[in-house]
This record gives C-alpha cells, structure tokens and sequence, in this order.
C-alpha cells in the first residue's frame, strides 16, 4: 500500500503552496491517473513521492513505513529496489541492447548474470519482445522502446511504478496498447501505478482517475464533458 498523506509542495518559503492537502491510498495491483491543468504540480507531485523532491509537510507511507522523511541515500536504495520509472522519453540506453537494457536495474541491485539475463528475458517475453532480446534500440518503433521501457521499469518487481506521460509520443492505436500493456503488467506483479496523464483516454483505462488541484485530488470523471 502506498499512502499519502496531506502532502503539500512549495518551491519558496515565502509562496502559496503549489499544492497542498494531497491525500491517496492505492493498493497493490491497483493503477491510478492522475490528470490537472499543466502547471498544476503533477510531475512535481511524482517526483515527490519519488523523493526526488522534499514535500513541505504531509507524510509519505510504504508498505506501513514512513519513507518522506529519509536521507537522500536512503531515498536513492528505495528508489532502485522499490520503484519503476517509465517516461515519455522512453531512456533506453543505445549502445545496450533490449536484453542488457532490461536487465540494468538488476544489475544495479548486485543481482548475478544468470538471474538477471533470465528475469530479463521473461520480462521481454511478457511484453511481446522475446524475439529481440540480442536487437539494438535502433532498430525499433516509439511503441515498441516504450514496451522495452515497461520491462525494465517492472523486471525487479517494485512496489512502485511512477509515469509520466508514458504514451505521450506515440499514435492513438500503439498508445492504448502500451497502456493497457503497463496496467495489465503492474496488476501482475502487483505493484502500486501511477500514470501522470493529460489523455482521457488513457486515464479511462486505470482503476481510478484523480484531478490535481491546489488543494489536493479530487475524484474526476473522464467520460464526463
Ligand atoms: N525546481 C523548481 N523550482 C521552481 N518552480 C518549479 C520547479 N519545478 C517546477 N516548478 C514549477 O512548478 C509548477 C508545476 O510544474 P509541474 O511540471 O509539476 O506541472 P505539471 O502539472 O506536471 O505540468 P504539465 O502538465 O505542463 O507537464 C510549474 O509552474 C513549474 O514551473
């Protein structure tokens, strides 16, 4: 379980909150959009609860552990063994290929080879790339490196995965794909999604959809008008 409580974000001591009073409890295997005007704090929200920036008051919980509170080396090993990252700019390392890829976040966890290729492949496998394990990223489609990405994001089963406009670059079709392909995958090794999102559609295809506003999340029908 992931919860936040009354999280509130200022960049100056001397300024309005950005936001304030963002409270939400997601449960493992649940994905949750969270969608708001541009500017509204959405990926300053992500990267708090990312602890790649301080919150200004409110409390972060994983797993019934308070983690807002820890010092950034802690923050850096949470990071790397609890959460997965995938972005719009999907950061696929080009002179890797799709395996190694895949395989880095297990690397960086001091797991053996053996382990690390065969976690890898089946996380390829799970996406549909098992075929390409040995390709360089150059030789694949946006929708394709973004499914490479969700692998990598997921091969260590974190807790967390965090995304930011994941589908943002790619066409209507591929994106629902991938989407759906990232919550399908999230629920598996059930993880805790959070999708940062500006399409309806894709936020219509999470468990729950929340609005961002100043003074915290509202419930937000995307069918809606
Ligand atoms: N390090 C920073 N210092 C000061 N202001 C910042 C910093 N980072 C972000 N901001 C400001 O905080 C506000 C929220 O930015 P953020 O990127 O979180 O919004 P967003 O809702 O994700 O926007 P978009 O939908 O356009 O991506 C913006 O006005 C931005 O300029």
């Amino acid at each position: 379980m992931l919860l936040l409580h009354s999280l509130c974000k200022r960049f100056r001591p001397d300024a309005e909150p950005l936001f304030s009073g963002v409270s939400l409890a997601i449960k493992p295997g649940e994905c949750v959009a969270i969608m708001g005007e541009s500017g509204v704090g959405k990926s300053t929200l992500l990267n708090c609860i990312a602890g790649l920036e301080t919150s200004d008051g409110g409390r972060i919980e994983l797993e019934g552990q308070r983690i807002d509170m820890l010092d950034d080396d802690a923050w850096a090993l949470v990071r790397r063994k609890r959460y997965g990252f995938v972005f719009q700019a999907f950061h696929i390392l080009p002179h890797l290929n799709l395996a190694d890829n895949v395989a880095l976040p297990l690397w960086l966890l001091d797991i053996d080879t053996a382990t690390a290729r065969a976690r890898a492949q089946k996380m390829l496998d799970a996406v549909g790339l098992g075929g390409r394990a040995l390709d360089a990223p150059n030789k694949l489609s946006g929708g394709e490196l973004q499914r490479v990405a969700i692998a990598r994001a997921l091969v260590h089963r974190p807790a967390v995965v965090l995304a930011d406009e994941p589908t943002g670059n790619l066409d209507p079709d591929r994106a629902g794909e991938v989407l759906a392909l990232l919550i399908d995958t999230v629920r598996e090794v059930g993880a805790v999604g959070i999708l940062v999102t500006h399409s309806r559609l894709a936020a219509a295809q999470t468990d729950r959809v929340l609005q961002l506003r100043r003074d915290g999340l509202h419930s937000f029908d995307v069918t809606g008008a």
